[in-house]
């Protein structure tokens, strides 16, 4: 009897190779960060090669430090950052450039003349997202525009496309293909009807040819090849985008609940089921799966910076040596003394979508240190939920009573206790800490036949804390409103 689900949760600064059991518990991990380049102010790039020998690596890891046996493995499960494009050569295998990561800026101006172009409304209504530099189709435009073999090997039917699921699929199996959910954070695929867009693509100037098929993301993408995977042939049954995945592995299967990750950004999704939720206020209408040819559809509000200020107070300030710290000198004032730090390091995702907005520390006054710095740039992980929330239980008419979280800084009990206080509402902080990886064990299992149904999946699903409000109201609305000016402010300065 098969003991074991393998997920792969290919980050966008670390991989993670997990098994897990039939009880949805983790048996083995190993983690690995790897290389993030910045080439210039903005840009945010990956070695896709690297991305493939670090998986190699910790599945290696497992065999090793773990002492498993891949005849103990029933399938696997691919997760992933999505929107990161890679363009690689058929033929030797090898990447054409870097991988240009979802966070990068470097085709802002391509979708800024998309705009002046007045083509928004066109891109939204078959993508249901705005034009964005987050999304696959302006970094592929820019390979094509800037790396010189691009359109020779594409015309050769030599260059393929593919997110990072692509890339490693394809690399395991040989296969090129995708499923909904990454197809659908593209800005190629219209998500209504179905298929690549052959108008999207004109636009783009990107070949038809370049583009994986698009699968249900719970189904057979392939079997390992041997000499890829330890001489072992093992199906491929789940490829899904890491924020769904985490949708999934919260147990959000209903219609109406809500999960948010807290990792390097914030990423907020409703399942809004078969009903497609068109935005009229910055989020995002999305594939949340397709499982036995019926697609979900969600609503995401997503926010480029949450944990990455974190690590930007560590790294290019200083200020605190690891992320846990930040909660240490986050405690040591009762409240932000007037300081409100908006990370718009990378412009602002939703609500706002303004992708030259840069970030500022507004409120300092000569008392003012390095409590309050670190405070505000917890704060504002809360704030920028709060923006999404409130524009995401407008559009869907519902009510919400608790949000569910994952990711790394849930770890943080002063964000999480005010998180509950300036959204007031419940926060239930996942048993699972790798919700992510486990949404994508769950697909993979249920395709193939590990685990037998969603009811089956759902009594696994526990709350290891939860948080309640406290704040009354007049400071939540008070401090909100400060929030607001602060971003309004941003906004104005370019
Ligand atoms: N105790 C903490 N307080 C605040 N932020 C934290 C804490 N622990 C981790 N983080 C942040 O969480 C992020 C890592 O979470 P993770 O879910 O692994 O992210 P990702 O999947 O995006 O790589 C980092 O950006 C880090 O700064
Ligand atoms: O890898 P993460 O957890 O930072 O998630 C990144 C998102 O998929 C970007 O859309």
């Amino acid at each position: 009897m098969k003991q074991y689900i393998l997920t792969l949760d290919l980050g966008t600064t670390s991989i993670r190779a997990m098994l897990f059991n039939k009880n949805s518990e983790i048996c083995a991990m190993e983690q690995k960060e790897f290389t993030q380049f910045f080439p210039n102010p903005g840009w945010v790039e990956q070695d896709a090669e690297e991305i493939w020998k670090v998986t190699q690596t910790l599945v290696a890891g497992l065999l090793v430090n773990h002492k498993l046996d891949l005849d103990d493995v029933a399938s696997i499960g691919i997760t992933n950052q999505r929107e990161t494009a890679v363009l690689w050569d058929k033929e030797t295998g090898l990447p054409i450039y870097h991988a240009i990561v979802w966070q990068s800026t470097q085709t802002n101006e391509i979708c800024e003349k998309l705009i002046e172009q007045g083509y928004e409304q066109m891109v939204k209504s078959k993508t249901g997202l705005p034009i964005n530099s987050y999304f696959s189709a302006s970094k592929i435009k820019w390979m094509f525009d800037h790396v010189e073999e691009a359109k020779k090997l594409a015309d050769e039917n030599k260059l393929l496309f593919g997110t990072i699921d692509t890339w490693i699929l394809w690399k395991l199996t040989g296969n090129h293909a995708t499923d909904y959910s990454n197809a659908s954070r593209t800005m190629l695929y219209n998500i209504f009807e179905k298929k690549w867009d052959i108008e999207l693509l004109q636009l783009f100037q990107i070949p038809e040819s370049v583009l994986p098929e698009v699968k249900d993301t719970s189904g057979l993408f392939g079997v390992t090849n041997k000499e890829a995977f330890f001489q072992h042939e093992i199906p491929i049954t789940a490829l899904v985008g890491d924020q769904q995945a985490s949708l999934y592995g919260h147990g959000c299967f209903d219609k109406g609940i809500v999960k948010n990750t807290y990792g390097t950004g914030c990423f907020m999704l409703m399942n809004t089921k078969q009903t497609p939720v068109i935005s009229k206020s910055g989020l995002l209408t999305t594939i949340a799966w397709g499982m036995n040819g019926t697609i979900d559809y969600a609503i995401e509000g997503s926010i480029f910076v949450a944990g990455s200020a974190v690590q930007w107070l560590r790294d290019s300030l200083q200020m605190i040596q690891n992320a846990a710290e930040s909660e240490q000198y986050a405690k040591q004032i009762e409240n932000n003394n007037g300081v409100y730090l908006v990370p718009a390091f990378v412009g602002l995702g939703s609500p706002y979508w303004d992708q030259d907005a840069k970030g500022a520390i507004l409120g300092l006054t000569r008392g003012s240190g390095k409590a309050e710095i670190v405070r505000a740039t917890l704060e504002s992980i809360a704030y920028q939920t709060r923006d999404v929330l409130e524009v995401m239980i407008q559009e869907c008419e519902c009510d919400l009573k608790e949000l569910r979280v994952d990711g790394g800084a849930v770890m943080n009990e002063l964000l999480m206790q005010f998180q509950s206080d300036i959204l007031n509402v419940s926060i239930d902080v996942a048993k699972h800490q790798e919700t992510t990886a486990l949404g994508a064990a769950y697909l993979s299992g249920l395709a193939s036949g590990f685990w037998a149904s969603q009811e089956d999946i759902l009594k696994y699903r526990q709350v290891q804390r939860q948080y309640q409000p406290q704040m009354n109201q007049k400071n939540r609305e008070y401090y909100y409103e400060q929030w607001k000016k602060a971003v309004k402010t941003v906004m104005m300065f370019k």
